[in-house]
């Protein structure tokens, strides 16, 4: 049996606004944020095997085959679908930055999820396969839920929301922030008013650019100089914040030729590029609702 799906889209996100309303008794972080799908991708290829191997065909660095979260969201369909005989060879081509905030690895994961979940026939629905993909990290479900969200809990709860058709100008710092770091950090407040999803009703602007605030961005700056001048340069051009937990740092415009203008003055020591806002994630119709 060969099935084979290529350049099977992983999408970035962007954290529109994230606020830290909470901690959990078991130290995980109670969260509200809009997530926003953005058209900058990893892709991924697969190719059915019916030996039962699960085979990451290509080196990706700093990201042992192992601890990739693409080959334990495979491991961990396979084992939950109870079909041993199941395997895969899997490319994954990087394209988005690690530890940067744009949730590349959740991504990769969930788009694993659902391809293979298609490919191999396990039948899950959408439903099922976000609370698999739960208990790989915080930003899976958000993929595999496939729309602009506003999320709650410590990210899973999610409702639609409706989003500005805008570009964004995103920055890579040149660091990479580990998550870990910045959630344990004394600096960090935890006591953020929570706001309801009518407090922004038709998604507007104003959610994409100027609502709230990242409670994360404080930290960070903190401990990397970098992530703070980034915020400091792309401030210039209107309103620059951090997208989760770094370092990545983005800007909203309405037209694309402002993104352009922007890149073209970029420091040479940052890489820099612009993406669109998605309103549907690319493989959202691979699974049932
Ligand atoms: C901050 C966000 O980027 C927002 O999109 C995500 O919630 C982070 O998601 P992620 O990178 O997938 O993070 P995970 O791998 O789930 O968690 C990494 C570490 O961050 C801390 N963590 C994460 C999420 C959360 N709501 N509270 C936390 O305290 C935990 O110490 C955890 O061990
Ligand atoms: N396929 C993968 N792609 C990227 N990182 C992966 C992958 N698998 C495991 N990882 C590990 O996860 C870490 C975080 O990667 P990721 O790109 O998701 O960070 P991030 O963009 O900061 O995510 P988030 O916004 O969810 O915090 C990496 O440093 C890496 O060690």
């Amino acid at each position: 049996m060969t099935t084979i799906l290529t350049a099977c889209p992983a999408p970035a996100k962007l954290n529109l606004f994230l606020h830290v309303t909470g901690r959990r008794p078991d130290g995980y972080h109670l969260l509200q944020s809009a997530f926003q799908l953005i058209d900058r991708c990893d892709t991924l290829d697969f190719a059915v095997r019916d030996d039962g191997r699960i085979i990451r065909t290509n080196e990706v660095l700093g990201v042992p085959a192992e601890s990739d979260l693409v080959i334990r969201a495979a491991h961990l369909l396979r084992d939950a679908a109870g079909r041993p005989e199941l395997g895969a060879d899997i490319t994954v081509h990087k394209v988005l930055p690690m530890g940067g905030g744009v949730g590349g690895g959740s991504s990769d994961a969930a788009t694993t999820l659902l391809v293979l979940n298609h490919l191999w026939k396990c039948g899950y629905n959408r439903a099922s396969l976000m609370e698999m993909g739960l208990k790989l990290g915080a930003d899976v479900p958000f993929f595999l839920f496939g729309r602009n969200a506003f999320a709650e809990g410590v990210g899973e709860e999610l409702s639609v929301l409706r989003t500005a058709d805008c570009w964004y100008v995103v920055i890579e710092p040149g660091v990479s922030v580990p998550t870990s770091i910045i959630f344990s950090s004394k600096l960090l407040t935890r006591d953020t008013q929570p706001v309801r999803i009518t407090d922004f009703p038709d998604a507007t602007k104003q959610v994409a650019s100027s609502f709230g605030k990242n409670d994360l961005e404080m930290v960070a700056t903190a401990h990397f100089p970098e992530v703070a001048a980034a915020v400091e340069w792309l401030g210039k051009f209107g309103n620059a914040r951090m997208t989760g937990s770094g370092a990545c740092v983005f800007c909203a415009f309405e037209h694309e030729h402002q993104a352009d203008e922007v890149l073209k003055t970029l420091p040479s020591r940052w890489i820099g590029w612009k993406a669109k806002a998605m309103q549907e994630h690319p493989l959202a119709h691979l699974v049932q609702s």
